[in-house]
């Protein structure tokens, strides 16, 4: 089923480089669509919403779901059509130098322009492998942390030991009545400081252990965790509020192996481009953390620069006569309305 309408620009993801590639596509008078897998935009944010961010330019420390909001009502200043819940499994270019997106419904997308920025591909994260545990994802079985309150002077149990499980112990030991962190190695994985921090907390690491049971009464909630210890042999239980399991992601990154355009990859996944988000095909570009190039910054900062050039780099595909740059927010155009409105507010 090929959906009749070309847009000037599709984007595939809506993490930070997405979002921001909507709004400037926008900026440019560019027909713009988003495709995005989960049923919600803002990328790897997710991971992270309670996480605070320092680090985006002219933010003042934010949290990662306030991030989330902002970027998602920037994205969405100009309308772009927004498709959540399709996986884009695979870009073509046709006959007449259209590209052809052939999303997980069967449906095909056609687009002039396409920026590519899917990140690192569609997480999901690993689940715990034991039988019957996703009974408890709706009680007291986490992946991830919606909201810290949620483990204020509870007693936690993290079984993982890299940075994200490092992060939330950090995060969770000042707040929760006691936390737990049980990993099957003998040393933590992650940044020195934060690895310093943990061990020199009140949490206590349990090393050499793992989950085998999840044990309950009621039937709804974990109210023991049995652990067994690999260098013993021998099992034991802890008593827990929340269990929270940060064993990484599985992650989809099968978009560019199946898709014919043939464009140049490096690292086996990431796309080689350059500093302007050009790819080795014609109007497809790149943006966020699939790009790679020499200059590249893998932070949302870097995110912003890429979409913004990308978008540059497009609507010059598609009018060569068009200005190689957009003209800074104050002398453009399509904020007259826009700026009216919130001066009216200011003055109100
Ligand atoms: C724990 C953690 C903490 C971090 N902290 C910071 C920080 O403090 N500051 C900072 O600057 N950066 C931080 N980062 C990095 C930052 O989150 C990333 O650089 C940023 O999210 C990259 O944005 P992106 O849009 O390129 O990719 P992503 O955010 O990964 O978004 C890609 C989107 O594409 C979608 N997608 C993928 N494949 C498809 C497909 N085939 N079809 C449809 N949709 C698809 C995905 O579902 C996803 O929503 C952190 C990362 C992590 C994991």
């Amino acid at each position: 089923m090929q959906n009749a309408e070309c847009f000037d620009v599709t984007i595939i993801g809506g993490g930070p480089a997405g979002l921001y590639s909507a709004f400037y596509s926008g900026l440019r008078e560019l027909k713009t669509k988003i495709i995005e897998f989960q049923p919600q935009l803002g990328g790897k944010v997710h991971v992270y919403p309670e996480k605070i961010v320092w680090d985006v330019g002219g933010l003042l420390p934010t949290p990662g779901e306030k991030l989330i909001e902002n970027l998602v009502k920037q994205g969405l200043s100009f309308d772009p059509e927004v498709v959540l819940g399709e996986k884009v499994e695979s870009i073509h270019k046709n006959e007449d130098g259209l590209f052809e997106l052939t999303v997980s419904s069967g449906a095909i997308h056609l687009s002039k322009t396409v920026i590519v920025a899917v990140g690192s591909g569609i997480l999901k994260p690993q689940k715990l492998q034991i039988e019957g545990a996703e009974r408890f994802e709706v009680s007291n079985l986490h992946y991830t942390i919606q909201s810290l309150k949620e483990f204020k002077d509870k007693t936690v149990l993290i079984s993982g030991g890299g940075n994200s499980a490092i992060d939330w112990a950090n995060e969770l030991t000042p707040i929760a009545k006691k936390v737990f962190v049980s990993y099957r190695k003998g040393e933590l994985k992650g940044h020195e400081a934060q690895v310093s921090q943990l061990l020199e907390s009140d949490a206590t690491c349990l090393f050499h252990t793992e989950i085998t049971k999840l044990c309950t009464q009621d039937g709804h909630h974990i109210e023991t965790v049995e652990l067994l210890d690999h260098k013993s042999g021998e099992s034991y239980a802890v008593p827990v509020d929340e269990v929270l399991i940060n064993h990484g992601f599985d992650q989809d990154a099968s978009l560019l192996d199946h898709s014919q355009v043939g464009v140049e990859r490096t690292n086996h996944y990431y796309i080689a481009g350059n500093e302007n988000s050009e790819s080795s095909v014609p109007g497809l570009y790149a943006a966020g953390d699939i790009l790679a190039h020499d200059g590249k910054l893998n932070l949302i900062a870097g995110a912003f620069q890429d979409a913004a050039n990308a978008v540059n780099k497009a609507k010059q595909y598609i009018e060569p006569d068009a200005t190689a740059k957009g003209m800074v927010s104050s002398h453009n155009a399509v904020f007259k309305e826009k700026n009216k409105e919130i001066v009216e507010s200011l003055v109100r």
